[in-house]
């Protein structure tokens, strides 16, 4: 039983590597809820009202996904629960909640963290992480053309993009729930350019065995599941 979350900033590439690579792998990929997400038009719009009720959406949506994938098989997850606090306390961090919300925040957290200990599994096996730059990041976001994320909707999303980025680099190094990796995001096209595909999947291939995840001799063609 082999899980792995995928982490990184808006438009990083995220849910596509998830596809990719439990296509890839023969495992079970698990989607944030974003487009049946109905508080987050609502944040975009006026986000000092809803940041705090949009991260109750998404602690409760990821807990419930990080719940089922330590409980069942082999699992890619688009997002970790682990990047849930970096959002909010940016979020509080620019004046977009109460010290009554902060407080009530990171202690239905840390509740719900608790019950992570009495799962099968305690943690994910691996982290992959896509490094991302604000260009690229931009890019992504502008490609997948949701109306509400655009610079044309709210010019103070590139501040809001920008400090993200800062929250990343601070979060990745201090992170250690597992063993992590980075991908270059913008280095590595591995939508459009089948070779860097190749090189994102070899290097998480290589990761998985270096951790004893994945026999030596393993390769796709094998196409056996992941222990
Ligand atoms: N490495 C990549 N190279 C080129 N385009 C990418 C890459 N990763 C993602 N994309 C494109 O960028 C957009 C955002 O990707 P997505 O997987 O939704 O990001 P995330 O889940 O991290 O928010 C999509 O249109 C996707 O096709
Ligand atoms: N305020 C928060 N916003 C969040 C959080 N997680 C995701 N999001 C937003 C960012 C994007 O607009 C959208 C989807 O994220 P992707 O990275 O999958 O593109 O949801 C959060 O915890 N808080």
């Amino acid at each position: 039983m082999t899980v792995i979350v995928l982490s990184g900033p808006i438009g990083a590439g995220k849910s596509s590597l998830t596809s990719i690579l439990a296509k890839y792998l023969g495992t079970k990929p698990f989607y944030e809820s974003v487009d049946n997400n109905p508080v987050l038009p609502l944040f975009y719009a006026d986000p000092k009202k809803y940041a705090f009720l949009l991260q109750v959406f998404f602690l409760n949506t990821r807990f419930r996904s990080i719940k089922d994938a330590l409980t069942d098989d082999n699992n890619v997850l688009d997002r970790s629960i682990y990047e849930d606090a970096l959002f909010f306390q940016m979020n509080a961090d620019i004046g977009r909640a109460t010290k009554e919300e902060v407080a009530t925040y990171y202690e239905l957290l840390n509740n719900m963290m608790s019950e992570l200990k009495h799962m099968p599994k305690k943690n994910p096996d691996l982290l992959v992480h896509i490094k991302v730059s604000y260009d690229t990041m931009i890019k992504r976001i502008q490609k997948r053309g949701r109306p509400y994320e655009q610079l044309s909707y709210d010019a103070t999303l590139e501040d809001y993009y920008k400090r993200l980025l800062r929250y990343y680099k601070p979060w990745y190094e201090k992170y250690d729930y597992s063993p992590k990796m980075e991908i270059d995001g913008d280095k590595l096209d591995f939508m459009t350019d089948k070779q860097a595909r190749e090189v994102v999947l070899d290097q998480i291939v290589a990761k998985l065995k270096e951790m004893g995840k994945l026999p030596e001799s393993w390769n796709k063609s094998t196409n056996i599941q992941i222990d």
